[in-house]
């Protein structure tokens, strides 16, 4: 089937620059020499988009033919990086666009620089739906991301004397060139007010909903381009605005600001993204915000994307919903009242269908991250969908009741409605009752769901558990961020590998080859040279490119245990100033870290305040003579991780033992030659078995040894009193070493240490410094650490988020790729 020729732009240099030109002009009003920075970045933009345009269209007009089993990955978060170079990428375009703007004048990077990152998400959830859906596009697999377009993604975090100050993240504010707004799409959403039964023409009894108020989400399309296959999937994101944006008669009345109070009210909802990564608030606002995005995106799938006639008991053929955790759960009372009282089925008829058409993905291991709204907080703004979930838990556990008669604890235990300390639903619940599936993010996580977190309802639905590791995509992880590399990979085993990434295996006899290790070495410390200069034109910060580089990126958390890293780093700097060891005995090391605390978590942000206090007496104590460092560099972002991860030799997974769902900053830093310093937690121990114990620096409890301890009764004090080194790093900080003799500034740090110790950072401590000690000596051999280094990248594969996309295809989704024809 042909395209009208139109719609695809010739791939040559002359070509580009001429579209570019007509962009400048057409579209930015202006010729060269007035055209700003952010005028030739737009022009640029628009012009690379033409590249995917017509993919986009045909992949929608394929789609629409085959009506293929497709995947709505629901997620309220989606942190997804700049989008310039992953379309430069998709569209095999990057070289003529290079060489189309030097021959203008234009230098690549300064327009690059000009993107504002979307950071619609807090991390390794948001990232990893950016990732999943780059995967399901290059998968070729039929599918669309739904979300919320907020107006202020993920807060720029600055340092003021070293706290963490929050920033309003306007990434909108010069335009947004990646976004198609469509209005006409607008789906009307509901809330509030009160629901009635009545008896319908059959004589049955419904009930139906009175609602009080409702909002207007408009769509915003996004293109998600395939790798180089001809497919661009979409990403639909909403954004609310008022029914009535403007009352003309209030504001006639002079009272303006309720005129556009409505329009305000509404905004608020997409307004921006709650910060926390753990710890829910349970805002009101955040409910809003999450049945909004799932109203919104059901009605638009069953009214938009569906046949006007499509026969929804088919629905479990056409589509697959998977719950990014808790966040969209309330979709699956929605889709109940959507057939139920909107379409007059049956409960029996729209309970089949739902229960076959949900998935639900867990991401965490915190009980106190599992969702739970109470009943009054949802009765009041959702009266109908609690009404909904009462019945679902009903007659969910009279089935309970009959397989455990007489077992009313356990009926309790698993009710979807918690009574205790407040009537609440239990959202984690609602999904593994209603969800076909339910998967874990790692083996180990997966394993402790069954066992622990849902363990009643794995006896009840054992089939129904399963796990899907995660992964990361290698096009922006490697290809885009690691050109340097990818160049060597490609060289020594071809291309194929950037869409199967388990082909990096064939690198492993090259371990063994002295001059492929020598030009790896040589990589490494250009990225090290590329994120020197980033660093000091970005943060003023001098960092030496012939150090090891020990990275910690990652949400500041105290289960991530970055204040285990900063003990090590107040040993070794005790080390040197008690004159223990000889400075010119201590392996130059850079000690990196980027870390955001969501801003209500205050001992987040102390520990940030820690750090950065270490950070300018370690980098101001001429004793070290430059050899030991702290870069902190602020508001660490995707952006910012693409220069980070190529350039680092040591790799900081460090959390305790049971807490981290899965990590995939560790599959990163693994890909791009990273060795990992590590506890057997989350996918550490999938990369520790794949890359091998002599190429992984193992410590800490596990899993099962952390439950004993808990279980005994853990006293962190114990370990200070039995460990000097331990005792003096801890007392360095009591004493103010770091605070100008300061005593209280981080006395609450040191004192949750000594006296609860949540997250065993004592007990842990002195297996943590062995290691670290091992990491000392085997970076003394370069060549031997370069060694173990290619041999991470070459067995680390497994961790493409390909891999990952085409395990949720078998285990859960069962759905397949459809290749459009390529254009
Ligand atoms: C409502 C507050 C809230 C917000 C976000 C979350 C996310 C689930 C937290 C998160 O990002 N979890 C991370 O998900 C990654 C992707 O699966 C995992 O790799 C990380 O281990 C996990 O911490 C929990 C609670």
């Amino acid at each position: 089937e042909s395209l009208d020729p139109i719609t695809v732009p010739d791939r040559t240099v002359e070509g580009f620059v001429q579209e570019f030109l007509r962009e400048l002009h057409f579209g930015q009003g202006v010729d060269m020499s007035r055209a700003s920075t952010n005028d030739k970045y737009l022009a640029l933009a628009r012009t690379v988009r033409h590249h995917l345009m017509s993919r986009w269209m045909q992949t929608l007009r394929h789609q629409g033919q085959v009506q293929a089993k497709s995947v709505a990955y629901l997620s309220a978060e989606f942190l997804l990086g700049r989008q310039l170079d992953n379309a430069l990428l998709a569209a095999d375009i990057d070289g003529i666009v290079t060489e189309g703007l030097t021959s203008l004048g234009i230098d690549l990077d300064d327009l690059r620089q000009a993107e504002q990152e979307p950071g619609l998400g807090n991390g390794g959830l948001g990232r990893l739906a950016a990732c999943f859906i780059d995967s399901l596009a290059t998968l070729s697999v039929p599918s669309i991301g739904y979300g919320i377009r907020y107006e202020y993604g993920i807060f720029r975090q600055t340092f003021v004397d070293g706290w963490q100050v929050e920033q309003p993240d306007t990434w909108l504010e010069l335009g947004s060139p990646w976004e198609f707004p469509h209005p006409e799409a607008a789906v009307k959403v509901n809330f509030g007010g009160s629901t009635e039964t009545y008896i319908d023409d059959d004589g049955n009894a419904r009930s139906r909903w009175l609602p009080g108020w409702s909002v207007i989400g408009v769509p915003y399309n996004y293109m998600v381009p395939g790798y180089r296959n001809g497919r661009v999937n979409t990403l639909r994101l909403w954004s609310a605005r008022a029914e009535k944006s403007f009352d003309l008669q209030i504001f006639n009345s002079g009272d303006y600001a309720d005129a556009v109070r409505a329009q305000t009210f509404a905004e608020n909802i997409s307004k921006v993204l709650y910060p926390e990564d753990s710890t829910p608030q349970g805002k009101e606002l955040r409910l809003q915000q999450q049945y909004f995005f799932v109203a919104c995106s059901l009605a638009d799938f069953l009214d938009n994307v569906l046949p006007g006639d499509f026969d929804l008991t088919k629905l479990p053929d056409r589509i697959v919903f998977q719950l990014n955790d808790t966040h969209p759960v309330i979709a699956i009372p929605e889709l109940m009242r959507l057939l139920v009282d909107d379409r007059g089925w049956s409960w029996e008829d729209a309970w089949a269908v739902t229960q076959q058409v949900f998935a639900y993905t867990c991401h965490t291991l915190l009980p106190e991250a599992l969702e739970v709204w109470s009943v009054d907080l949802l009765g009041r703004l959702l009266p109908r969908h609690l009404e909904i979930i009462y019945r679902i838990n009903d007659e969910f556990l009279a089935q309970v009741r009959k397989a455990y008669p007489d077992d009313e604890l356990r009926v309790r235990r698993m009710s979807i409605i918690a009574e205790f300390p407040e009537r609440a639903v239990r959202m984690a619940f609602l999904a593994t009752v209603a969800g076909a599936k339910v998967n874990g993010v790692a083996e180990l996580h997966s394993q402790l769901l069954r066992d622990k977190v849902l363990n009643d309802f794995s006896a009840y639905f054992p089939d129904k558990f399963t796990n899907v590791t995660n992964g990361v995509t290698p096009r922006r992880f490697v290809r885009m961020s690691n050109p340097a590399l990818s160049g060597l990979i490609t060289e020594a085993i071809g291309e194929g590998w950037v869409t199967d990434l388990g082909r990096l295996r064939e690198l492993e006899p090259l371990a063994d080859d002295a001059e492929f290790r020598r030009r790896f070495a040589e990589i490494k410390r250009g990225n090290k040279t590329r994120l020197v200069d980033l660093l000091a034109a970005r943060d003023g910060i001098e960092i030496s490119p012939d150090a090891m580089l020990d990275v910690m990126v990652k949400r500041l958390h105290e289960y991530k245990r970055q204040m285990l890293k900063l003990l090590h780093v107040i040993t070794l700097y005790d080390r040197v100033t008690s004159g223990e060891l000889p400075i010119d005995q201590v392996t130059p090391r850079t000690f990196a870290f980027g870390a955001k605390a969501a801003p209500g978590y205050k001992m987040a942000k102390q520990i940030i305040g820690l750090i950065n206090a270490v950070g300018r007496t370690i980098n101001t104590d001429p004793a070290l003579e430059r050899r030991l460092r702290v870069a902190f560099p602020a508001n660490y972002n995707v952006t910012l991780a693409e220069t980070l991860v190529p350039a680092a030799d040591l790799s900081e997974q460090i959390s305790l033992a049971g807490k981290e769902a899965s990590g995939t900053g560790n599959m990163k830093f693994a890909l791009n030659g990273a060795l990992t310093i590590g506890t057997d937690d989350g996918a550490n121990v999938e990369i520790r078995q794949l890359v091998g114990d002599d190429h992984f620096f193992l410590f800490g409890l596990t899993e099962p040894e952390v439950a004993d301890i808990v279980d005994a009764g853990y006293r962190p004090s114990t370990y200070y009193a039995a460990n000097p080194t331990l005792r003096r790093a801890l007392d360095h900080i009591a004493h103010g070493t770091f605070s100008g003799g300061d005593q209280r500034v981080f006395e609450p740090v040191v004192s949750n240490l000594l006296h609860e110790d949540r997250f065993l950072v004592l007990a842990d401590f002195q297996s943590y410094i062995d290691a670290q000690d091992r990491v000392e000596k085997a970076y003394a051999d370069q060549d031997g650490w370069t060694r173990s280094a290619v041999l991470n990248v070459a067995r680390s594969g497994f961790f493409s988020s390909d891999r990952s996309i085409k395990d949720y295809l078998d285990r859960i989704w069962h759905a397949e790729p459809v290749a459009p024809p390529f254009v």
